[in-house]
């Protein structure tokens, strides 16, 4: 939101080429939050203690009358000094993690439950402010008492860097940074200009507007910006990148919708040594089950979560809301997709993992850990991002396992029973005892069935797509979803990535591994050990 001068451009609040974004965060938890603590008024403002999990409940208060006056006494409270510069701290930037990942829970299940409305709300109603889920979900946590930092505020906010990536007037408010909710220009009164050195009109004119700059002192203390810091408001950096030597137009050959380049800007490795293919390789010695029974759902689109069968089998809900091209509402154990005998098209809600890559994403160099992938674009919390792709195995058909690199066992249904230490990988989410009965009648295979090891894995190694250079970080920005479409067998579950939070664009993507430590050996038995390079505050020293 600064520049190198430390002019202040007052369009920061302008959408940023997307709808929603966050800052670049570092975070605290592991795995993927879905659950926000909720906490009365009376409570104090440390998120961090709370150990609540309880879900926002899409229906209260969300068309309060009097949601405005709540956000209008807000914007009322005297104004906190604070000049002083405190460093960031790792509790701090979990802080805003955490704050973030209320924000978009509240706003991903008040889309849901818009979209659920029996009577569906018309064009005009939807843009009425009091409907919008941005609006309401900043509502809900001011009446929960989630605001980062509830009062306004003058001077540092620890944990907010300069840099940050603000895409949205409903994160600024959340977290305290901005907070007229009805006006996109936040304002002191002239009494507090002694951080403002000079303010200018910027030359042009914008649709009516003159757009004003601002050259702020420096608070002490306060460290310099380095260039990646540097965002323009339209999104390009303002400190051109060294350019980086192309060393493939496009990994996919054309295949994905979207070219993925590769780039090198570290040695002179190429691209080599595996096939691009968009779709899993089903290998002759593996009997792929029967396509799942579908939904009688008809008119091209799945409506009523109470009569569609899918939608029944994830909890009588869709997992989905259309927000940005569809995204998950809340990490699952497993998610079951419409398939091949649904009666819905393929616009279907409850598709979104079939529609193929979206993001502009680029495959690059690393100095310690070989090619990794990155997105150009923002992608919000709950977005689809790819689906590992490679050849279906057996797993206890696998040669020379500890050498490749690129398998990925198919471990949903071990994960599910906590089998084999194997965790719940989606941590704090929550699934109800039912939701579990219904994954095991709808599987093809007796439930008594002793599966201590995962049967079958994707390996990567000869043909993948590009999610085989995407690598671990110990605080990772993608989570591992299981989904089921054509069947139902959860031995042979699609492994989907999602985003776990709102990734800025340039982000380098990541998720957790998983392995166990001391879980991979040699073919001579003997234990392997591979360093960890993700580099997080968060890092366990080891892949594996
Ligand atoms: C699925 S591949 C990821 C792409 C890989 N970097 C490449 O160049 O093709 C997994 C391998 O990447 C490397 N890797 C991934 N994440 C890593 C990390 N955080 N630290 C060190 N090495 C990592 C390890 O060699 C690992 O076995």
């Amino acid at each position: 939101m600064e520049n190198e001068e430390g002019a202040l451009d007052v369009s920061v609040t302008k959408k940023f080429g997307q709808k929603r974004c966050s800052p670049r965060l570092r975070q605290q938890i592991k795995r993927p939050y879905y659950g926000p603590p909720c906490r009365s008024k009376t409570q104090t403002t440390d998120l961090l203690s709370s150990n609540n999990t309880l879900s926002p409940s899409p229906s209260s208060s969300s068309n309060d009358n009097n949601n405005k006056d709540i956000i209008s006494q807000q914007q009322q409270q005297t104004l906190l000094f604070d000049f002083s510069y405190v460093p960031h701290t790792r509790s701090h930037k979990a802080r805003v993690k955490k704050t973030l990942s209320i924000f978009n829970n509240y706003f991903l299940h008040f889309s849901n439950s818009n979209n659920n409305n029996q009577h569906p709300l018309s064009q005009e109603e939807e843009e009425e402010e009091h409907n919008r889920p941005d609006f309401k979900a900043v509502s809900k946590m001011i009446e929960c008492n989630q605001l980062l930092f509830p009062t306004k505020r003058f001077g540092h906010l620890p944990g907010i860097d300069v840099g940050y990536q603000l895409y949205s007037r409903a994160e600024m408010v959340a977290l305290g940074l901005h907070t007229h909710w009805h006006s996109p220009i936040d304002y002191m009164p002239p009494s507090y200009n002694i951080t403002v050195s000079e303010c200018w009109p910027a030359e042009g004119v914008s649709a009516g507007f003159v757009v004003y700059k601002y050259l702020l002192k420096r608070l002490e203390g306060q460290p310099k910006l380095t260039s990646n810091q540097v965002q323009c408001s339209n999104g390009r950096s303002r400190v051109p990148a060294k350019a980086p030597r192309l060393v493939c137009l496009d990994i996919s050959e054309g295949q994905e919708d979207v070219h993925i380049p590769a780039v090198n800007t570290v040695d002179d490795a190429t691209i080599t040594g595996f096939t691009y293919t968009k779709y899993n390789q089903i290998l002759s010695n593996l009997k792929v089950p029967r396509n799942a029974n579908g939904c009688d759902c008809k008119g091209g689109y799945c409506k009523n979560p109470k009569t569609c069968s899918c939608a029944r089998l994830n909890g009588v809900d869709f997992p989905y809301v259309r927000s940005n091209g569809g995204r998950l509402i809340e990490a699952k154990d497993v998610v079951f997709e419409c398939g091949p005998n649904c009666g819905c098209g393929p616009g279907c809600i409850n598709r979104i993992s079939q529609q193929g890559i979206k993001y502009q994403l680029e495959v690059f160099r690393t100095r310690d850990r070989g090619w990794a992938v990155k997105t150009k674009d923002f992608i919000p919390s709950g977005a689809p991002v790819c689906e590992y792709i490679g050849e279906l195995r057996r797993t206890n058909e696998l040669d020379n396992v500890a050498e490749n690199d690129y398998i990925f066992e198919i471990d949903c249904w071990q994960t599910i029973k906590e089998i084999g230490g194997r965790e719940r990988r989606l941590g704090d989410v929550s699934l109800g005892r039912r939701d579990e009965k219904e994954i095991e009648n709808s599987m093809p295979m007796p439930i008594s069935m002793p599966m201590p090891e995962p049967e079958f894995c994707i390996d990567a190694g000869r043909i993948g797509n590009v999610a085989r250079f995407i690598n671990h970080s110990c605080e990772p920005n993608l989570f591992v979803q299981c989904v089921l479409s054509s069947h139902h067998d959860l031995r042979l579950a699609r492994i989907l990535l999602f985003a776990s939070d709102d990734i800025a664009p340039m982000e380098e993507l990541t998720y957790d591994y998983g392995y166990a430590l001391d879980s991979v050996v040699d073919k001579n038995g003997k234990v392997r050990m591979v360093p960890c390079h993700c580099g997080t505050s968060e890092c366990r020293k080891r892949l594996y």
